[in-house]
Parts: structure tokens; C-alpha cells; sequence
């Protein structure tokens, strides 16, 4: 899993940081680059922009030199004041609001990318699986109007529970006859934020060097960090290695706790997906180095036919999705742990896709 020689880092279009896992200099990786690609126009659309991820989301995207056209939707009217408050924003992003399923033709045509926070966040007791039952059913509908409008889209998925909404949006894909793999990603970008965060503050490390592969899923016991292959090379004590891991599996939890029934991580999640866009636009421009841990159709794990993984990205979505290099036995012990979890959760995807329930 470790970047090989010529893997660079990148400069954020709207931050000035680095992004992307691909961001710290790994052992022989070459020298940053700064400059960006030439612009080509790209519509991207947010599917429930008008909610505590999407809002932020949304203005990230407008601030970002990639985006040529930003493409809101939600079922809450509420989208129409965000666009029209982003559009004052004096960058050239073009900015189009569209309300409910008869405007989802017109949100969707013409789209490269689209990212889905839509659906409803967790509560104080909940676990990410008792999101299912409702937002199972937005997934498939969003991802179904998808294959109709936008057919050769990378589709970006945030809304809970992942490990189940991938599965779906494969199985409504493969259904509509235009599935590719390479073009489907559930994000897991914030896991890799937290792990860098906590790590960084554990150590004492710069944040900006700090990079921490998450590989799994992103749920409870299926979000394992890669805590032997941090970058730069660390130690960790038997103690610290499980409380980080732990830290970093609970922290969903943490911030759902503390906005104490008022929902669940929006600002670091828009934070998290922004930069997984922007990776994947920088990408499909032809930007040979972009590297983000997703979770992906993927042969590394035997028998979980999705897994997240460091995956490279290109100009069709993911280019390669890579192996997870040496696990220390903590990690293959918390991999064990997790793989009939994932499984259950992946399969649990598929059987609601292929048997939805009936539409009243
Ligand atoms: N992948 C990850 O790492 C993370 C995922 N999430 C998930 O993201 C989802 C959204 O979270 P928030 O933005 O905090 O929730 P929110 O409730 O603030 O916003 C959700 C938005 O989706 C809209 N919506 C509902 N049904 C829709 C439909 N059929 N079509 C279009 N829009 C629809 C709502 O009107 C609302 O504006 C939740 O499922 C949450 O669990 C949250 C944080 C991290
Ligand atoms: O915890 C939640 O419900 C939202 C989420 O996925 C996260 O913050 O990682």
C-alpha cells in the first residue's frame, strides 16, 4: 500500500493544502507539484444539497477551480435560497438549483460527477444500519434517475449506511445495464481525516505530513486504520494502537453525541468529501498521481466484494485499486473481527436491491 517512487502531492485549488492520501510524501515519492492542469468544464451535482453536508459541500465545490457548473438538488425547497445564496459568491462556478423526482432530469444532464449526501443522519443509540430502512430506498431512487440522466457518471456515495448504499447502487447499476465499477465509490475520505487528525495530535506530528490508510468499510468494527503504515514512520504502544483505533471507529459516534440529536458530522464530512472531489476531478483531468483510500468493488479481501482500499484515480473514476501491504497481527486480528460484519452489511445491499419493497 505504500506509494512508489514518482507518487506526487498536489496543492488543494481552494485551500493551498495538500490533498489526498496520496498527499505525504512517502519514501521515494517525488517532488510536489504546484501547478494546476488546464481547466476543462466539468458539471458536478450534490443530491440533497440542502442538507448540514450538503450545504457546506456545495460551497467547497463552488470555491473549486475544477467545477465549471454545480448542479444542486433535494426534495426540500430550502435548495432553491442555497443556490441563490451561493451564486453571490465571486467565483465562476455556475450555480443551478433543482427541487424534487421532475427536476432530477435536469440536475443530472450533462453530469461528470455527482456526490449523494442524501437521506437521514443518525440520532444519539442509533447505529449507521438503522439508517437502512429509509435510506436504502433514497439511494436506490437517486442512483436509478442516475443511470437514466447520467449514465456515465462517477457516482460518489456519502449517505449511511456505505457499506449497504454501494451494494445498491451496483446492483440499481448493473439493473440499468451501465454499470462500471471503476465509476462507483462509497466515501470514506472523512475515516482517513480523523485517523490523520488524531494520529498527528497523539505524536506531535505536523498534520500536514501525517497519512494514515484506512481500508474496511465505514461502520463501527469494519473501519480499520492502518496505524503500521502511517507516514511518517511512528510507533505506537499496544495502548495507544487500540485506543486510536478505537478513537477513530467511534468518531461518528463522538460528534453524533455531542450535537445530541441535532444530527451527525457535516462540517468535517463536507471537509472529507470535498477533497475526495477534488481528487477525483483532478484525476479524470489526467492528473496521473491522485490516490484516496474508497470503498470499491474490489478483489483484495476474498469473499467481500467491496472493501476500501487506497484506490488510484483517473480519467474513468478508479484506475487501480490497490493491495493493503503488511498487516501487523493487531490489524489482522481487527480484520477478522470485521469481515463477517462487512459481509452481512454488503449482502444486506444487494438482497434489498434485487427485492425492493413494494411502492405504495
Ligand atoms: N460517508 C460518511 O462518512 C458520512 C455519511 N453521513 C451520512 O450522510 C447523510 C446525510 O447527512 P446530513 O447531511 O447530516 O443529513 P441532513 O438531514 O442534514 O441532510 C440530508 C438532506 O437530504 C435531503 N433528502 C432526503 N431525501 C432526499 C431525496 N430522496 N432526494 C434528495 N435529497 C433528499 C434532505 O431534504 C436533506 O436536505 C446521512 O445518511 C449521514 O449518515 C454523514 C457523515 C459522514
Ligand atoms: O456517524 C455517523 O452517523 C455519520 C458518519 O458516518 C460519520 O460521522 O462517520
Amino acid at each position: 500500500m505504500q506509494l512508489s517512487a514518482g507518487q506526487t502531492t498536489r496543492a488543494s485549488a481552494f485551500t493551498g493544502q495538500r490533498v489526498g492520501v496520496h498527499a505525504v510524501a512517502r519514501p521515494g515519492a517525488a517532488k510536489a507539484r504546484r501547478t494546476m492542469p488546464a481547466v476543462e468544464a466539468k458539471r458536478v451535482a450534490v443530491l440533497g444539497a440542502a442538507g448540514g453536508i450538503g450545504q457546506p459541500l456545495s460551497l467547497l465545490l463552488k470555491m473549486n477551480k475544477c467545477v465549471t457548473e454545480l448542479a444542486l438538488f433535494d426534495v426540500a425547497p430550502l435548495v432553491k435560497g442555497v443556490a441563490a445564496d451561493l451564486s453571490h459568491c465571486n467565483t465562476p462556478v455556475q450555480v443551478s438549483a433543482h427541487v424534487g423526482d421532475a427536476e432530477l432530469e435536469a440536475c443530472l444532464k450533462g453530469c461528470e460527477l455527482v456526490v449523494i449526501p442524501a437521506g437521514v443522519p443518525r440520532k444519539p443509540g442509533m447505529t449507521r444500519d438503522d439508517l437502512f430502512n429509509i435510506n436504502a430506498g433514497i439511494v436506490m431512487n437517486l442512483v436509478t434517475a442516475c443511470a437514466k440522466y447520467c449514465p456515465n457518471a462517477i457516482l460518489e456515495i456519502i449517505s449511511n449506511p456505505v457499506n449497504s448504499t454501494v451494494p445498491i447502487a451496483s446492483e440499481v447499476l448493473k439493473a440499468a445495464g451501465c454499470y462500471d465499477p471503476r465509476k462507483l465509490l462509497g466515501v470514506t475520505t472523512l475515516d482517513v481525516v480523523r485517523a490523520n487528525t488524531f494520529v498527528a495530535q497523539a505524536k506531535g506530528l505536523d498534520l500536514k505530513e501525517v497519512d494514515v490508510p484506512v481500508i474496511g468499510g465505514h461502520a463501527g468494527i469494519t473501519i480499520l486504520p492502518l496505524l503500521s503504515q502511517t507516514v511518517p514512520s511512528v510507533t505506537f504502544s499496544d495502548a495507544e494502537r487500540k485506543a486510536l483505533t478505537s478513537r477513530i471507529q467511534d468518531a461518528g459516534t463522538e460528534v453524533v453525541e455531542a450535537k445530541a440529536g441535532a444530527g451527525s458530522a457535516t462540517l468535517s464530512m463536507a471537509y472529507a468529501a470535498a477533497r475526495m472531489a477534488e481528487s477525483t476531478l483532478l484525476g479524470m483531468q489526467g492528473e496521473p498521481n491522485m490516490f484516496e483510500c474508497a470503498f470499491v468493488q474490489s478483489d483484495v479481501v476474498p469473499g467481500s466484494p467491496f472493501f476500501a482500499s487506497r484506490v488510484q484515480l483517473g480519467p474513468e473514476g478508479v484506475a487501480k485499486v490497490n493491495g493493503l501491504g503488511q498487516l501487523n497481527e493487531f490489524e489482522k486480528a481487527a480484520m477478522e473481527a470485521m469481515l463477517p460484519e462487512l459481509k452481512a452489511q454488503i449482502e444486506k445491499g444487494i438482497a434489498f436491491a434485487k427485492n425492493p419493497p413494494k411502492k405504495e
